[in-house]
This record gives structure tokens, C-alpha cells and sequence, in this order.
């Protein structure tokens, strides 16, 4: 399959999905037709698409944790436990770390020894080795919209197995899924292999069935400057769009700066429907979800609740549609279902009280909200030159280049040139820009913020600012100030 920006025809979709579906024994389980009619049978009730729709239509921000243990019976008690006693608004299913690698003989054993030991000994929902038999279960024992949440370069099987098993909703993008998750994949190879995932959603909507895709919205989670991960979102979107998908979900992970969060997710919003529209795709249902802090917890719990509810307020004040949960359990690993739970409720307690409540507009945040737009412009505009108006061509060429260039990611075919720091309020900026193709004067903006850290701290403009800010929120400060 040759990378390009148009839409698969079925029977290039077709060929490729025979090679896919022997990926594992259950792939061979897998039938369209069927799921077709099992997704026909499910209430409306477990719709990821209509709920967040419904969401976005009454103005209210839901709340999603992560989640995922080995074995189905203990993931179907932590779910519901999520549901009952976080007050869940939808469900994921968290994947763990051998499937997001293809590596399913691993989790054959970690199934078997998991058995053994009482407890989930992977971090995350093996799908692919439960196939659709055992995600189905999933699916008939809970009572929200599921979503498969992972972080895998090569999710073709995993998600053509958990969306036959009636999972709605399904998370990453080739670029997503790669840039920060992967050391050596290409973004031909990712770009491609999530076209096939997009182009199987397209095939469920053509038949009547409306599966959301979510792009991973933060990236790193670490420093991103916000027109960095927007740029990747819109990509991704079009990529999506292009391959049939209807309902989309775009993300942004919370920097910390309220003002340049609330107008990240409306830049991001109004700039993605631009794009939607300038190129054609007019029958999009887009909505928007809000990561809670990406970055470094605090392990005291306490403080810990205190990053939770600041992200949950950002969200709701931002008008997100969504925000992903975080567990006070973030610093040490796997949450207890316990603590987990505990996140929701403190979250969902945040959103309550902001109900009805979005932050108005201001001249600091219409001015953020501009800048975020021109410098997002200004790569995607870029990218869509390199390709000579084929985005994925030019995604490729815009890595290779540095044009998109995604701080502190472990892939060979990021550049790692741009590096981000804190402005005095902490905004994050652009502190060198590599070849990310800002033009002069957003060049000059970055660095005038910049120079006015500098000037209260009383040092210059410099690398050690990124560094002290990578550790400030695990040390209980966003900006980090010299000791
Ligand atoms: C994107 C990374 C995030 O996913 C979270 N995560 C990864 N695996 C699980 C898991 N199995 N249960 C709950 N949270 C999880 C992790 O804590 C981190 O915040």
C-alpha cells in the first residue's frame, strides 16, 4: 500500500484485512456483518458518538477515566465499580503494554500467570488475546459507551476485534500513536496503518453504525506548546475525515496556564472546522476532550487531588466536551479501582459546581487564543506545501524537516530540534524553535515572553528554564523557578 491522502477503496481496505486478521488466532472471529447487526442491538445508551453529541448540545463536560486489568472478570468488576462509585460518565478500556507492541505470546502468559496469581499481573486489557468472544462480555456487563484507549503504532487487529465486540469509540493516530510511543517505527508505515483503522470506522458508518475516533490530544504530555499538539490534532482529524469517519474527537493535554488552556481547546475547536470545511468535509461531528496534567504527580495524595481538581475546573471553564480523569495514584502506577474511583468523584464534583459556567472571554485570552491559530497555521500550512497538497506526504516530510517537531519524544523520526519553556505566568513557549516555521514575529513573541521570565528571575533565556519546568509540578509549582 502506497502512502497518500485518499480515501481506500473497499477492496484495497479488503485485500489488506485478510494479512491482518491472522495477526491471531481471534482475528479469525472477527465478521463485519455480524458486528454490524450487534452494534444495531445495543441501546443508543452505550453510543460514544451520541453521548458526546448529546453532551456538546447541553454545553456539560463528561468525565472518562483510564482503565484496564488483565483478566475479563476483574475488568468488568473494575468498570462497573468506575460507573457505580466514581460516577463514570463513559468507560474505557485501557490496553496494556505487550498488546500496544503486538507482542499477544506475552500476553497469553501474562494472562496464565495473572490466573495464578490472583491479580492483574499486565497493565492493561489484553483484547486482542480475549478476542471478540471475551470483549463482548465487556460490552454485555456495563452500562456506559466503551472506548479502547492504548497507545499502539499497529492497532489494526486490536481495534477490528474490540469494535466487532461492540466497543464504540476507539483512541490514537499514526502520528499520536507513534511520535511519542514508539522509537522506531516510520511514520509511512503508522500513517498507513491507521488509515486502515479509519477506513474500517468509514466502513461501520457507511452501514450504519457511528464509531468515534479520538486522536491522542498530548502527545509527550510533557511542555507541548500548545499550536504543536492542535497542528497534530487537525492532521489527524483530516486523516480520519478522509478515510470516512464522522465523529471525531480532538484533544489537548492541560499545560497549566488556565488563560493558554481554555484557548487551546477553542483554537483548537474553531481552527479544526475551518479545516473540516476548507477541504470538504462538511458532515463531521467534532468534539473536544480535555487531558487532566500529563506531566509529573505529586505521590502525596492530597496534593495529588489538588492537580485532579485544577484540571477538572480547566476543562469545564475551557467548555471541553470531555476531560480524562487522572487518579491520585498517578506518581506510584496502576490505580487501585479505589483511587481510581476516588478521581472521578473528586472531578466529577468540580464539574458540578462549574456547571453552566464557562470562562468569558478577555483580551489575555482572545490574544492567546490568536497566536495559538497563526502558529498553528503557520506549520500546517507548511506541511500542506511539503506535500505539495497531499497531508500525508507531507506529515512524512514535515517530520523529516523538523516542521513537525514534538518535544522530549522517544521516535527516531522526530527532529527534537523546538524546545519549549514557561513564560513568567506560564504559558508555554517556544524557547528555540528548530525548524518549526514560525514566522518573525511569533518568533519575536515567544522570545519577548520569554525575556520576561528571564528578567524576574534575574538570569537569561535559557535551556535550564525547560528543565526546572519539566520538575516544577512534582515539586507542587508549575513554573520552575531557579532554588
Ligand atoms: C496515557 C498515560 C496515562 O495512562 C494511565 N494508565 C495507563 N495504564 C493504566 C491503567 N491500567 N489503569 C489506569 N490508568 C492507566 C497512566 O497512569 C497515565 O496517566
Amino acid at each position: 500500500m502506497k502512502l497518500r491522502f485518499k480515501k481506500w477503496t473497499e477492496e484495497e481496505f479488503f485485500q489488506m484485512r485478510e494479512e491482518v486478521l491472522k495477526g491471531w488466532p481471534t482475528g479469525k472471529d472477527v465478521d463485519l456483518e455480524e458486528a454490524i447487526k450487534y452494534h444495531k442491538s445495543l441501546p443508543e445508551s452505550k453510543s460514544f458518538s451520541k453521548k458526546l453529541i448529546d453532551a456538546k448540545k447541553s454545553g456539560i463536560t463528561l468525565a472518562q477515566p483510564r482503565a484496564g486489568v488483565a483478566l475479563i472478570d476483574q475488568h468488568i468488576e473494575l468498570l462497573n465499580f468506575l460507573d457505580k462509585e466514581g460516577g463514570a460518565d463513559l468507560l474505557p478500556s485501557t490496553i496494556d503494554s505487550y498488546t500496544r507492541q503486538n507482542k499477544y505470546e506475552n500476553c497469553e502468559k501474562g494472562i496464565e500467570e495473572s490466573i495464578k496469581a490472583g491479580r492483574s499481573l499486565l497493565n492493561g486489557f489484553p483484547g486482542v488475546n480475549h478476542g471478540v468472544a471475551g470483549c463482548r462480555k465487556v460490552v454485555e456487563a456495563t452500562s456506559l459507551p466503551l472506548q479502547l484507549r492504548h497507545g499502539t503504532p499497529d492497532a489494526r487487529l486490536l481495534s477490528e476485534i474490540m469494535i466487532a465486540a461492540g466497543f464504540t469509540s476507539d483512541e490514537g493516530g499514526g502520528i499520536s500513536y507513534n511520535v511519542p510511543y514508539a522509537k522506531s517505527v516510520s511514520l509511512e508505515k503508522t500513517l498507513i496503518d491507521w488509515q486502515y483503522v479509519d477506513r474500517l470506522v468509514g466502513w461501520y458508518e457507511e452501514h450504519g453504525v457511528s464509531i468515534n475516533r479520538e486522536p491522542f490530544g498530548p502527545l509527550t504530555g510533557t511542555l507541548v506548546p500548545p499550536s504543536m499538539s492542535n497542528a497534530v490534532g487537525i492532521l489527524e482529524g483530516l486523516m480520519a475525515a478522509e478515510q470516512g469517519v464522522k465523529n471525531l474527537t480532538l484533544g489537548y493535554g492541560q499545560c497549566g496556564n488556565l488563560i493558554q488552556d481554555v484557548a487551546a481547546i477553542r483554537a483548537l475547536e474553531e481552527q479544526a472546522e475551518e479545516y473540516f470545511k476548507k477541504f470538504g468535509y462538511n458532515d463531521i461531528q467534532l468534539t473536544t476532550v480535555f487531558h487532566q496534567w500529563m506531566g509529573g504527580f505529586p505521590e502525596d495524595e492530597a496534593k495529588a487531588f489538588g492537580v485532579i481538581s485544577n484540571g477538572a475546573s480547566a476543562a469545564a471553564l475551557a467548555g471541553a466536551t470531555k476531560v480524562i480523569v487522572k487518579t491520585p495514584h498517578e506518581a506510584i502506577g496502576v490505580p487501585t479501582k479505589e483511587a481510581n474511583a476516588a478521581g472521578i468523584r473528586a472531578t466529577k464534583m468540580v464539574l458540578n459546581l462549574l456547571k453552566g459556567q464557562k470562562l468569558s472571554t478577555s483580551p489575555e485570552l482572545e490574544k492567546e487564543i490568536e497566536i495559538i491559530k497563526a502558529e498553528t497555521k503557520c506549520i500546517l500550512d507548511k506541511v500542506y506545501e511539503l506535500g505539495n497538497g497531499d497531508w500525508a506526504i507531507g506529515i512524512v516530510k514535515a517530520f523529516e524537516q523538523g516542521v513537525l517537531d514534538v518535544p522530549f519524544a522517544p521516535s527516531i523520526y522526530n527532529a527534537g530540534k523546538m524546545m519549549p519553556a514557561r513564560d513568567n505566568v506560564g504559558k508555554v513557549r517556544y524557547l528555540a524553535v528548530g525548524n518549526v516555521p514560525l514566522s518573525k514575529e511569533l518568533v519575536d513573541y515567544n522570545m519577548a515572553q520569554l525575556e520576561e521570565r528571564a528578567k524576574f528571575e534575574g538570569r537569561p533565556v535559557t535551556f535550564q528554564m525547560t528543565v526546572d519546568d519539566i520538575f516544577a509540578v512534582g515539586k507542587g509549582t508549575l513554573i520552575g523557578r531557579p532554588e
